[in-house]
């Protein structure tokens, strides 16, 4: 399987924090910010570097800098929005591709309204955000539109995944590696998992909760 469970101590204490019913949305969105963060670190372990000579302080010096694929980070609309401020702190410099879905509550299937993707995909990573990874449809759909546009190499960042999510994004893109804070241990009957986090856009933006158990 194509899924990588980060189970580093600060992240599981925030997620952690961010299971709490009574979180705030100025909390929630902190700690959100703060995992992507922590995932991107793990999830650009093995991006190339090569070295380089630069004028130092005290003359030539070799470093090391970033080579190959540059990256584009990609939010779903609208949770993912509130994993990319996390993740741009560790790459300022990465493009922004934005996908805008929205996951129709009676089907739990993906209806996109938005694709504005960045050019030349097929020489960057991209990295996908979404704080919810349920029935997969949303990641998959992304991923699809993703690989029309002629991207290559695509990584997806999800805070919380239910297993049957993992196994659909497997199923239909079995390249794609998933990282996350968390695999969580099944969807209800409304598609929200758990134990999950609950609406996760409406939490990250202030909307009016639904009552999803
Ligand atoms: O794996 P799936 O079953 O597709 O569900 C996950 C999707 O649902 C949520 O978005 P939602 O559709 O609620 O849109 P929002 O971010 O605008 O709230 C979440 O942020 C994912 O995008
Ligand atoms: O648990 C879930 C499932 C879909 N979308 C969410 O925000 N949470
Ligand atoms: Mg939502």
């Amino acid at each position: 399987m194509n899924i990588k469970e980060i189970r580093h101590p600060l992240i599981r204490h925030k997620l952690g924090l961010m299971r709490r019913a009574d979180i705030s949305t100025k909390n929630f969105r902190e700690l959100a910010q703060e995992v992507a963060a922590l995932l991107t670190y793990e999830a650009t372990q093995d991006m190339p570097v090569e070295t380089h000579s630069i004028e130092g302080w005290c003359g030539q010096v070799e470093v090391e800098k970033l080579s190959g694929k540059k990256v584009t980070v990609v939010p779903i609309l609208r949770a993912g929005l509130g994993m990319l401020d996390g993740v741009l702190s560790l790459i300022p410099s990465a493009k922004v591709s934005v996908i805008g879905l929205v996951r129709n509550e009676q089907t739990l299937e993906a209806d996109a309204y938005l694709e504005k993707l960045v050019g030349e995909l097929n020489q960057r990573m991209a990295l996908i955000i979404d704080p919810m990874l349920a029935t997969g449809g949303s990641m998959v759909a992304t991923i699809d539109m993703l690989k029309r546009a002629g991207a290559r190499e695509i990584r997806a960042l999800v805070l919380v995944a239910a297993p049957e999510g993992i196994e659909r994004v497997n199923a239909a893109h079995p390249d794609v590696q998933i990282y996350t804070a968390s695999i969580d241990q099944r969807l209800n009957e409304h598609g929200y998992i758990i134990p999950g986090l609950g609406d996760a856009g409406d939490k990250i933006f202030g909307t009016k909760q639904k009552d999803t158990h």
